[in-house]
């Protein structure tokens, strides 16, 4: 029986998008088309045949397309939008809102004409509230509206606790809720290495010094590249979530989901752990927290809830 090939369009092809559409025909997990502004289709062409040009060296068969058309985009299993600006040192994420929204919308609107039964997952920033934005500009059910954050802030935290414990990332469990800024909350209580917690093996301070560290993760990359922001981790991320779905993997990772009442609360999109898989979302854990950890994750919801205020109609 003949496969069906899977289509992935990545839209944006700057860093992350270009990043990502190299990792996912490495992984070989669709036909990728890689669109951006039609000021830029030159460079998009360019881009993906360039990367096609290395699929015979690293031995995969995905197809890449470079595009400024949305009809290319045409039977999109899977579409990722990492089309936007990305910050500079001394901005924050939430700098971008009005200027990422306007992208964002612009593109979704795009999105449902040409790729209606496709699964969206979001990357521009300040990406909580832009998963916001592409949720009301697509109109698709709230499983198919994904945003990234948790995976990649997850893997900031889970490389400082193996870095510290001098042991395989493999080994090393963990998980950040809430938005992504910088008071997202990671888990110390849901954290292990080999199964073992991590607070019986390294001291509070230095807990809470890896905690800080993974908060303003983002924020030391920026620093240290001068003139744009993470790429490498924020693209494979960016993988993991799209073979889970394509996959139907059933994957616990965390994401930027709409919360219609779990955790307490109502019509946020933030980020919780999920099922992902085939149909996108299929569940949204929710884990028991402590009264400190609840509040950290209110504080947290607080600074979405006002990012995403400035969006909404009156
Ligand atoms: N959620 C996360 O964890 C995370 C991680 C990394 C980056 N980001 C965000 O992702 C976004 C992209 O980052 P980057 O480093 O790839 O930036 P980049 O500047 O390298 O690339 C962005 C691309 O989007 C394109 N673009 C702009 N408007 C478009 C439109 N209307 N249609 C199609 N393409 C359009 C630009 O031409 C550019 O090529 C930024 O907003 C950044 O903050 C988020
Ligand atoms: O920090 C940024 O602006 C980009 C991204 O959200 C990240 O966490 O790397």
């Amino acid at each position: 029986m003949a496969m069906t090939r899977k289509k992935i369009t990545v839209i944006g092809a700057g860093f992350t998008g270009a990043t990502t559409a190299l990792m996912l025909g490495q992984k070989e997990l669709g036909d990728v088309v890689l669109l951006d502004i039609p000021q830029l289709e030159n460079p998009t062409k360019g881009k993906a045949l360039d990367i096609l040009e290395a699929s015979p060296v690293q031995g995969f068969d995905s197809r890449m397309t470079g595009t400024s058309s949305y009809e290319d985009a045409a039977g999109s299993d899977i579409v990722i939008i990492t089309a936007g600006v990305a910050r500079k040192p001394g901005m924050s994420r939430d700098d971008l809102v009005n200027i990422n929204a306007g992208i964002v919308s612009a593109v979704c609107e795009n999105v449902k004409q040409y790729a209606p039964d496709s699964t969206v997952i979001i990357l521009s920033n300040p990406v909580d509230a832009m998963t916001y934005v592409a949720y009301n500009a697509l109109g698709f059910p709230k499983n198919r509206v994904i945003g990234q954050s948790g995976v990649l802030d997850t893997a900031r935290y889970c490389t400082f606790i193996a870095q510290e414990l001098n042991v395989s990332v493999e080994d090393v469990r963990g998980f950040v809720l809430g938005g992504h800024g910088d008071d997202m909350v990671p888990l110390v209580r849901y954290s292990s290495v080999g199964g073992i917690p991590i607070d019986t093996l390294i001291s509070p301070e230095r807990i809470e010094a890896i905690v800080q560290r993974t908060r303003v993760g983002g924020g030391e990359i920026v620093n240290l590249l001068g003139n744009g922001s993470a790429y490498y981790a924020p693209a494979a991320s960016l993988v993991q979530m799209a073979e889970a779905i394509l996959k139907d993997k059933k994957r616990i990772l965390p994401v930027i989901a709409l919360l219609e009442g779990e955790y307490g609360y109502e019509n946020l999109f933030m980020g919780v752990p999920v099922i992902l898989g085939g149909n996108g979302i299929e569940r949204i854990f929710e884990l028991e927290l402590t009264p400190e950890e609840k509040a950290a994750l209110d504080q947290s919801a607080d600074s979405v809830r006002s990012v995403t205020s400035i969006l909404k109609p009156n």
